[in-house]
């Protein structure tokens, strides 16, 4: 537990103690996923390629492959016609092949000429027209891989490259982590859910929609446990019914106030630290297990939420399931603004990128979640610092998040 008065705690502190519960509390099960179904996925086994790719030395062009040596300079016939899909016999001597892009090269060429530098004579005979190289427009046999090399790790998240990847050398399933079970609870006495009349004091429940879709795309299976009242019975009641959860994800109830009846439910049967984080939006956190399972309470107000999950949570998850690069990449770009005032807490402004600068939205409010939608990425400025135009900022894009 912590105080009012203890200090805060530095980003990196708190994802390093996350990283290690998740290595704590790995999700090690596999199933086997047909490629179609995988996309968002972790690899639980290093993909192997049971053959060389290509498998067999093809034409990068349309054109004409012949054998080098056998050419002085003279017209060539032509002997066969290769298109991509067929085998090809072996060359005849003295002969070239008409060959298209992707075709097998015949035994015995050894070379092939684009289309546009040679002529065809009225007796068929093809003249090349310029000097040739041998190996010349063919893509060897193994340039990609070779059967046996370790094309991904165990622990790559799996997106539409490495789906592709895995079907160009004929894998039509993956081994993959299970999906994780993530149980979503939004507290609050005032949310309502989108579709229905908001009455007085009531604001609608944004939280649990931006947190289902983005576990989603986490490969996560979602128990969406919906909106916890704030009732102490009857949270009770909700987490009871939370059976064999990999974790529980609530929203809200996380700071000092008088109603956090989820904190107190989940604390009578298990143990809960409240840290307080050197990041805004997002310095409260809950962090804890509940008979036995796994708790992260993300603070209520919608961007606290946003950037507590995107940089706390999701590495978190992505390491149960074995993903060693969990933080997002980022980059330096020259601040389109001013910072003035020193904080004590590292800014992430929802910002976005303006002729190379970064522009941060007028109105930084965690409560506005609209800065986010509007933004491309989080731009840090660090605690105790302040900032001229053009000074470098860290730039992390949205679509590093969110993924
Ligand atoms: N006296 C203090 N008050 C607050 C402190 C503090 O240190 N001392 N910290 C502030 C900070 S920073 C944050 S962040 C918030 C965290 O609040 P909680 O996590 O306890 O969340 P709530 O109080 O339940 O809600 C905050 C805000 O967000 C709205 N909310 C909550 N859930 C949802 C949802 N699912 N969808 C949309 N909006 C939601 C809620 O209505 C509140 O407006 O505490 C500060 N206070
Ligand atoms: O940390 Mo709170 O998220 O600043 O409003």
């Amino acid at each position: 537990m912590s105080d009012a008065h203890s200090p805060l705690m530095p980003v990196e502190q708190a994802l390093e103690r996350l990283l290690a519960l998740a290595e704590s509390t790995p999700i090690r099960e596999h199933e086997l996923v047909d490629l179609a179904a995988a996309d968002g996925r972790v690899l639980a086994e290093p993909m192997v390629a049971g053959l060389d790719l290509p498998p067999w030395p093809n034409s990068a062009m349309d054109g004409y492959a012949l054998r080098l040596a056998d050419w002085q300079g003279q017209a060539l016939p032509v002997s066969q016609r290769i298109f991509a899909g067929m085998a090809p016999e072996a060359l005849q001597p003295g002969t070239c092949a008409r060959i298209f892009t992707g075709a097998p090269i015949p035994q015995g060429a050894d070379t092939v000429e684009m289309q546009e530098n040679v002529s065809v004579g009225d007796d068929g005979r093809v003249h090349f027209n310029q000097a040739l190289k041998v190996a010349q427009n063919i893509r060897p046999q193994g340039q990609e891989n070779r059967q046996g090399e370790t094309l991904l790790a165990a622990g790559t998240q799996l997106g539409p490259i490495e789906l592709g990847l895995a079907a160009s050398i004929g894998l039509a399933q993956l081994p993959v982590r299970r999906r994780p079970l993530v149980a979503v609870l939004s507290t609050g006495d005032e949310l309502v859910e989108p579709g229905q009349a908001l009455g007085a004091g009531q604001i609608y429940n944004s939280n649990r929609y931006l947190l289902v879709a983005w576990l989603q795309r986490l490969g996560c299976q979602v128990i969406d446990a919906g909106i916890l009242p704030d009732d102490l019975e009857r949270t009770r009641q909700a987490l009871a019914e939370l059976q064999d959860v990999d974790l529980i994800l609530s929203t809200g109830g996380v700071s000092v106030g008088e109603a956090d009846f989820l904190g107190i439910a989940l604390r009578e049967a298990g143990d809960l630290a409240l840290w307080k984080l050197a990041i805004k939006p997002g310095k409260p956190l809950t962090v804890g297990e509940f008979r036995g399972r796994p708790v992260i309470g993300l603070p209520g107000n919608p961007a606290s939420t946003l950037v507590t999950f995107g940089l706390l949570a999701r590495p978190y998850l992505l390491r149960r399931l074995g993903v060693e690069k969990v933080e997002p990449l980022g980059f330096q770009v020259p601040a389109g603004f001013t910072w003035g005032k020193p904080g004590k807490r590292r800014e992430f402004l929802r910002a976005r990128l303006e002729s190379g600068r970064v522009v941060p939205y007028a109105n930084q409010s965690s409560g506005v979640l609209r800065s986010a939608a509007w933004a491309e990425g989080l731009a840090q400025v660090p605690e105790g610092t302040t900032l001229a135009e053009g000074d470098l900022v860290q730039f992390i894009p949205m679509s590093e998040l969110l993924g």
